[in-house]
């Protein structure tokens, strides 16, 4: 029976509940499948960074080991070197993983890993006698790892602690232990090699860093550009209101929402009277800045959920939402004042304007551009009543008002 199954499963010690509980070898290696697959890119990037430094010091230790093994290292040493490099880097890792890192400006503790690192091979260089040479290399793989972490003035301090501590470390062995240690030209050897190493690698990556730098100066410069298309898609140039586009856009997202939930929606058509008057007098410039002034003095007026959208022309679309029609003649009564205070021109006059409005509300399952049609009908209705007023479509207006 599944459910007995389920108990003989889970019983403390077996190997099936370690299975479970993720602390068997299944168990983590699904636990490791899991942390690879189901990352994001950088993140499975940054935790095989990780996995791989462990690997090279698992490899450094062993590598120590060996040679201690076959009499090229003392093995005291090598206990106290591996001792010293597991304390450093488990402090790294606690630090890091307690989130106490966070509050340091590297808190993946890059710069102080790779000192650490440095540090660890320069002893090695020490202890490991006659196999010193084995252990220079690694230099250019720890300077690797801090491509991604370290700016490069980080990088170049690296550089100047790792060739400061390499010269001394070599100078040392050679006068301390001027019998165990190489004949004076392999020492300088030695020196030369890992100075090449050491520069060739910052060298590198510095110019890594650069091309980085430059694909992330790319990368803004194009959601700076995206943006600004998405800008001009979207917004009217003239009186910075949403657009059409836009507008019909929100319209039918409106209508989608308001079949879930019900919500009443108010569309009204705005249209200037006579602005074809004030063109002519004002002139074409006059006329936009009547344009951005209407714009910004009704937009003062609306709630933070209507939008006034510039339709065209000298037509524009007010979107209320969530908004009765007893309250939406409220508030376009108040659009109808704020549109008669007059606009100041930049030539110092100013211009005293009117609007026609015609209102619609959303009718279940309508479309948009039927409600727009209604809304339009209604605006005609407002002209032809004598302008400066507003009209609702038929059975859509408050009872007080029909
Ligand atoms: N300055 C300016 N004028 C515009 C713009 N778009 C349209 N117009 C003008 O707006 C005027 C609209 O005139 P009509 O459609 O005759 O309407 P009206 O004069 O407002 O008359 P009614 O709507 O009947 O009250 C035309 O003269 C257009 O040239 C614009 O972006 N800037």
């Amino acid at each position: 029976m599944r459910h007995c199954d389920s108990q003989a499963l889970s019983s403390p010690g077996s190997s099936a509940d370690a299975h479970v509980r993720g602390t068997g070898p299944r168990g983590l290696q699904a636990r490791v499948l899991d942390l690879l697959l189901t990352r994001e890119p950088h993140q499975r990037i940054r935790l095989g960074m990780c996995l791989l430094a462990a690997l090279l010091m698992l490899c450094g230790i062993a590598a120590m080991y060996l040679s201690a093994s076959a009499g090229l290292a003392s093995l005291q040493a090598v206990h106290w070197w591996t001792l010293t490099a597991c304390a450093i880097f488990a402090l790294a890792y606690t630090l890091i993983r307690s989130g106490y890192s966070r509050r340091w400006r590297d808190p993946a503790l890059t710069l102080f890993q790779c000192l650490a690192a440095m540090t660890c091979v320069a002893a090695a260089y020490v202890i490991a006698l006659p196999a010193r040479g084995l252990v220079l290399p690694l230099v250019a793989v720890i300077l690797m790892f801090g491509v991604f972490g370290l700016a490069p003035r980080q990088m170049m301090a690296v550089l100047v602690y790792s060739l400061v501590l390499f010269s001394l470390t070599i100078a040392g062995v050679q006068w301390r232990q001027p019998e165990g240690g190489p004949p004076w030209p392999l020492a300088g050897a030695y020196l030369i090699v890992t100075a090449v190493v050491l520069l060739s690698s910052t060298f590198l990556i510095l110019r890594a860093h650069a091309i980085r730098a430059k694909l992330h100066r790319q990368k803004v410069q194009l959601a700076l550009a995206v943006e600004q298309v998405r800008e001009m898609a979207t917004r009217d140039e003239l009186t910075g209101l949403p657009n059409r586009r836009c507008m019909l856009e929100m319209l039918h997202a409106q209508r989608e929402q308001a079949r879930r939930d019900a919500r009443p929606v108010l569309v009204a058509q705005l249209d200037l009277d006579h602005f074809k008057v004030i063109n002519d007098t004002c002139g074409h410039a006059g006329g936009d800045a009547v344009l951005q002034g209407f714009a910004h003095q009704v937009s003062r007026c609306l709630r933070a959920g209507d939008t006034l959208a510039r339709w065209g022309g000298e037509e524009f679309v007010l979107l209320m939402v969530g908004v009765v029609p007893h309250d939406g003649a409220g508030m376009l009564a108040r659009v109808l004042a704020a549109a008669a205070t007059p606009v100041r021109l930049p030539d110092g006059n100013s211009v005293r304007l009117t609007v026609s409005i015609g209102v619609a509300r959303l009718r279940p399952h309508e479309s948009v551009d039927a409600v727009l049609q209604r809304a339009d009908a209604a605006l005609y209705a407002a002209k032809h009543q004598g302008r400066n007023r507003i009209a609702w479509a038929p059975g859509d207006a408050p009872e007080w008002i029909a």
